[in-house]
């Protein structure tokens, strides 16, 4: 008599679902443009060069050991992350009102953030985009809290629904928690203009909402880090209070080793003090403390000016490949004459776009033609190359005309 039998089939991951469908087809011709992890001209991951001279340095040192590292993890990196995203004279930081803890990657940053509001915020519902990456609703509502949708995507115009989304915040109740995307937004690639953010400042702080930024593209949207911080560096050099969870999974192609970094900016150090206490109780029970390698992996490159450096121009030359697909795609499309307008394929940004095409085009494109993109029309274009575009183009306009 199995204890276990009881156990029901999960449901299908809108994400992983499509990975295993791609998976498991024989053409030889298979595409996949669901996954949301880079790849090169060639169709393959890519470990940055930098990375790699980062590890030979950590592998010749032999002063290093693997103890644990302290509850909140490398402290190095945990300064070098802070500075990443607020910039090198965030007034926040002089003041010493930043809590800054190394988590699992954007994920584990998330999670840490959400546990430790379920336990300290009044007020626990918090709000994401509709629609929003597909881990959101479960990470936030596995901590306990309760979430809600403000209006963020508009399907007319493939663009932001504005005007719905400053009205959804503004009737949040106050103390509410908002996650907002810092940049290149995902699934849709729709991020609002700095005019827009700054209008949504003025209603997160005019409403005593919380924000809560998910940081997961800094530097790989636009090719640059400060343009890509701008959105969390306008909010936070107003004085207010926000969260933001890092991950190095994209921008510095380190998917696997799980580091990102929880960042908390209060309003006082005496505030930040007790913060940083009570997310460290969230931390021991949940894991004990991070991982040592990706930290130390980040820290070196972050540290030394040259590869810091280098590390750009890699990061500029990812986010460059991905843009250069956006405008391929487009044209291919345009030449094909495939009716109605693509524009947003070159007005997105980021890893993603969402192409518009309805789910049943979804699975005829995955049946027909064996390309895979998620359910909700979401296609990566760093999946995308030169030699793979007019495959795709192909399918594109075999299933609108
Ligand atoms: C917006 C966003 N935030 C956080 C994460 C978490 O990444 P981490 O590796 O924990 O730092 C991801 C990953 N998104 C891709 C991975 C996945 O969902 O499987 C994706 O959308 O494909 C995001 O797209």
């Amino acid at each position: 008599n199995s204890i276990l039998s009881i156990v029901l089939p999960a449901p299908k991951d809108p994400v992983l679902s499509v990975i295993f469908a791609y998976r498991d087809d024989p053409s030889p011709v298979k595409l996949n443009l669901s996954a949301g992890t880079y790849r090169t001209e060639e169709g393959k991951p890519l470990v940055l060069d930098v990375v790699r001279r980062a590890e030979q340095q950590l592998a010749n040192d032999l002063s290093r050991d693997k103890e644990y590292l302290p509850l909140n993890g490398l402290p190095e990196f945990n300064k070098l992350s802070t500075k990443l995203i607020l910039g090198d004279d965030s007034p926040a930081v002089k003041e010493n009102r930043v809590v800054t803890i190394q988590c699992l990657s954007g994920t584990g940053s998330l999670r840490v953030g959400a546990e430790f509001l379920a336990t300290h915020n009044k007020e626990r519902v918090i709000f994401v985009p509709d629609p929003t990456w597909g881990n959101h609703p479960r990470i936030f509502a596995l901590a306990g809290l309760s979430v809600e949708y403000f209006r963020y995507y508009d399907p007319k115009s493939r663009g932001l629904d504005f005007n719905g989304m400053l009205e959804d915040l503004g009737a949040a109740p106050p103390g509410a928690i908002v996650v907002l995307q810092a940049c290149g937004h995902n699934p849709t690639g729709v991020d609002p203009t700095f005019e827009q953010w700054e209008q949504i400042r003025q209603v997160v702080r005019s409403k005593s909402l919380l924000p809560f930024f998910d940081s997961a593209y800094q530097g790989f949207a636009s090719g640059s880090l400060d343009s890509d911080a701008q959105v969390v560096r306008m909010f936070v050099a107003d004085g207010g209070e926000c969260l933001i969870a890092q991950s190095y999974a994209k921008n510095m192609g380190l998917y696997g080793e799980r580091i990102g970094a929880l960042t908390i900016v209060c309003t006082s150090e005496d505030v930040a003090k007790k913060v940083e206490d009570q997310v460290l109780l969230v931390v021991r029970p949940m894991y004990l403390t991070p991982p040592i390698h990706g930290a130390s992996i980040v820290a070196t490159i972050l540290k030394n000016s040259d590869m810091y450096n280098d590390w750009t121009i890699e990061l500029k030359g990812m986010a460059d490949r991905i843009i250069s697909m956006r405008q391929q795609l487009y044209e291919a499309i345009q030449a094909r004459g495939t009716p109605g307008d693509w524009s947003h394929i070159i007005k997105h940004i980021g890893m993603f776009t969402f192409t518009g095409l309805s789910e049943e085009q979804v699975h005829l494109i995955a049946k027909e033609y064996h390309i895979y993109m998620t359910y909700d029309g979401r296609i990566s274009m760093a999946s995308l190359s030169s030699k793979t575009v007019p495959q795709l183009a192909d399918a594109i306009h075999a299933v609108v005309t």
